[in-house]
């Protein structure tokens, strides 16, 4: 990752970004370095939570577990936040619920830039990068960030200007010699900085990483940190999930947020943790990673500490940071009364901007240093204020936990609330652009992927030729009508199982990408499922007719156009419909349970369609079972195709044919009165009602994750 350790990403506000060198160490240097200027402005924002709890439902109803208990806390811009915690502490839980992908069962308050939160607009300014990267590995790298500049700028942005944006994500984070990588091939780490580059195109002012650094090795947990500082530096708010980071790491981490037991055991800089625990008695051993430490505090190894961390930071009301913990601090009645105290208590003449400048090097928060490359003195002389008024209210026991702005942050707290582009839209593009570009996506998936078209295609052409030999040249023959329409329930049989298996096989298998991307706001979940729905209806509908070619002729069907026509739209709107009973069941199943109960919820179908028992031999009170069965509609209408419409009597090669009059087919089948556009009809019916109830489905998933 050499280009990030020289470059510096600039983010929100235009700050001294942090560079790291060679030698591995955090420096700060001043802004010369190659920044992303084309990335969108966006502001930068404060999260605070205050007394938040988690509850959720186990086994019986009144069986309710805590598993966060009232935390606090606060997550600045231009801070790289680690929460940390022993296995089960409730990290996950709490960054689920801070990205806003769990809302049930959650009771507190959550603020931006110090206003209530409103999820919707949040989303838009925020994104949650999931442990296992969640790729597409069909795409090369640049065809995935082509896709995400398409999804995640407005339309309005020219293409040049997003051929710009991607050139200099990927170049910033190491990737532009991987442009034609496709992303399975991609290692650990490169995988990890692909799915920051897709994330940033938008430059969201907050990110959210769960577990960034797990299965990487140490040298790549050290670039993927470094990138994320560098994120941080430049204004982003950036927090990360990690387990018990090496030291080297752990000094990396601006800011500290430690769980126990779904409470906040320690909340500030990761350099004042050891001299805050000592100050509880809880002396770090030399040469102990800090990081380890406070885990196996956390986790008993030293006595019952819990409750005694938790007390001293008021569960994470206080934050321990700049050598600064717990100052008494009186009560302000307003703004004025802080920015006054706070003058007199830091001492010096707040008038000198150059002169606060050198104080805060380093710990003046972003916002400070001027928004925007303005650097104005007021900006920074009002940032500074804020600073130092906040300095001193961390420690007020009696001060509720609101994130202090500068003047910037409130003005950016009104966009917060709009929306980044002050449009109150959900999505950057229109819902039919979002359509497009999935449907163009998952046509060039399904071009690439061996098995979703050249195994299937081969697997029609096989069977077809496998048929067609079995049945060579019955279609005709008055004495192998039986033999005929056990080849009509067969042609059924194979297209219902090949196009249903592999869409159980294979849609669940987009889930977690689709989790990602409609949470992280790349299309809504209508344009998505239009696009998936009518991609692979082409390829569907080609092998069908393939395989229907093959089988109609090899078997000597009647060879008039109209009969074939029939004979056809009934093959295919039986696999369309199967291939719809598969999206239902992908939709709300996985894929073991699809596979095992799909063909077994076939069975009762497949009884009642016509070919093992006529209508009238089935009792009355299960006769309803043949309207529902989709195979029903689609053997009664190639049998008609085949039998009806005043066909000739068939050729008889033998003494007597009992089926040489194509009625008495159709006599015995009980299809005598039985209308081919109804069969139609149904078949579209059934479709219709299966795609929207696979889309109820999968709304209702993605929502029940949640
Ligand atoms: N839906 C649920 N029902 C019951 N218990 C749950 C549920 N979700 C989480 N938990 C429990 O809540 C606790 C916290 O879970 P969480 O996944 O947040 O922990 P974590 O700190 O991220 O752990 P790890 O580091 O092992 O991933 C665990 O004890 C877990 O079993």
């Amino acid at each position: 990752m050499t280009k990030v350790d020289k470059e510096s990403l600039a983010g929100p506000v235009d700050c001294k970004p942090i560079i790291v060198d060679r030698s591995h160490k955090v420096n700060i240097a001043p802004t010369h370095h190659k920044t992303l200027t084309h990335l969108p402005k966006r502001p930068p924002v404060d999260l605070a939570f205050t007394d938040l709890t988690y509850n959720v439902q186990e086994g019986r109803k009144s069986n309710v577990k805590t598993i966060l208990k009232s935390v606090s806390g606060r997550l600045r811009s231009g801070e790289l936040t680690a929460i940390m915690g022993p296995s089960g502490a409730g990290k996950s839980t709490l960054l689920n619920i801070l990205t806003g992908y769990k809302t049930s069962g959650m009771e507190g308050s959550i603020t931006v830039n110090g206003m209530e939160r409103n999820l919707s607009s949040f989303r838009k300014l925020s994104c949650y990068i999931m442990q296992d990267n969640q790729l597409h590995g069909n795409l090369t790298v640049e065809e995935a960030m082509k896709v995400a500049t398409s999804l995640k700028l407005p339309s309005a942005t020219s293409r040049e200007d997003k051929e710009e944006v991607i050139q200099e994500i990927l170049e910033t984070l190491g990737l532009a010699d991987h442009l034609k990588t496709m992303t399975s091939n991609l290692s650990g780490g490169q995988k990890k900085r692909l799915s920051i580059a897709l994330e940033l195109v938008n430059n969201p002012p907050i990110m959210f990483f769960d577990e960034p650094t797990s299965g990487l090795d140490s040298s790549s947990c050290f670039q993927c940190i470094s990138l994320l500082k560098t994120l941080a530096s430049g204004g982003r708010t950036i927090i990360c999930t990690i387990h018990q980071p090496s030291a080297r790491l752990f000094e990396m981490f601006d800011h500290l947020y430690t769980l126990a037991e779904g409470q906040c055991v320690y909340q500030g800089s990761t350099g004042r943790l050891v001299e805050w625990l000592g100050s509880l008695n809880l002396q770090c051993p030399s040469y102990h990673n800090p990081a380890s430490f406070i885990i196996e505090v956390s986790c008993g190894e030293y006595g019952e500490n819990t409750s005694k961390l938790v007390r001293a930071i008021e569960n994470g009301k206080n934050d321990i940071r700049n050598g600064k913990p717990f100052p008494t601090q009186p009560n302000y009645n307003n703004q004025k009364d802080m920015e006054v105290s706070a003058k007199s208590a830091i001492g010096w003449n707040v008038n000198d901007a150059s002169q606060i400048r050198d104080k805060f090097a380093g710990d003046v928060p972003n916002s400070a240093n001027g928004a925007n490359g303005t650097n104005s003195t007021s900006n920074l002389q009002n940032g500074l204020l804020q600073f130092a008024a906040n300095e001193i209210s961390k420690g007020s026991k009696a001060e509720p936990l609101v994130v202090q702005m500068d003047t910037e942050k409130q003005d950016n707290a009104e966009v917060a609330l709009l929306g980044t582009d002050g449009s109150p839209r959900r999505y950057a593009t229109s819902e039919a652009k979002q359509f497009w570009v999935v449907l163009t996506r998952t046509l060039l998936f399904s071009r690439r992927d061996w098995t979703l078209m050249y195994l299937r295609l081969f697997a029609h052409i096989l069977v077809g030729f496998l048929i067609g030999a079995l049945y060579y040249d019955i279609g005709n023959d008055g004495s192998k009508v039986l033999s005929n329409l056990g080849f009509l329930f067969f042609n059924m049989l194979f297209l219902m199982y090949t196009s249903m298996t592999i869409t159980i096989l294979s849609f669940p298998l987009e889930m977690p990408v689709l989790v990602k991307e409609h949470f992280n706001r790349w299309y809504s979940l209508r344009s998505y499922y239009l696009a998936i729905t009518v991609s692979d209806i082409p390829f569907q509908a080609i092998f069908c007719i393939i395989y229907v070619v093959i089988v109609y002729l090899l078997t000597s069907q009647p060879l008039e156009w109209f009969r074939f026509s029939m004979f056809l739209s009934s093959c295919l709107l039986i696999s369309f419909v199967a291939q719809s009973v598969g999206l239902v069941v992908g939709a709300a199943m996985n894929v073991q349970n699809g596979v095992f109960l799909a063909p077994v919820m076939s069975v009762p179908f497949l009884l009642f369609s016509g070919f093992f028992v006529s209508f009238n031999a089935i009792p009355v009170y299960l006769r309803w079972i043949t309207y529902v069965s989709y195979i029903r509609y689609g053997f009664e209408g190639t049998a008609l195709a085949t039998y009806s419409f005043n066909r000739t009597n068939l050729a008889c090669h033998q003494a007597y044919c009992h089926f040489k009059k194509p009625e008495i087919t159709l006599e015995e089948l009980d299809m005598t009165n039985a209308d081919f556009t109804l069969d139609i009809a149904a078949l579209c019916l059934i479709f219709l009602l299966l795609r929207i109830s696979a889309f109820l489905f999968l709304r209702w998933k993605l929502r029940s994750t949640r």
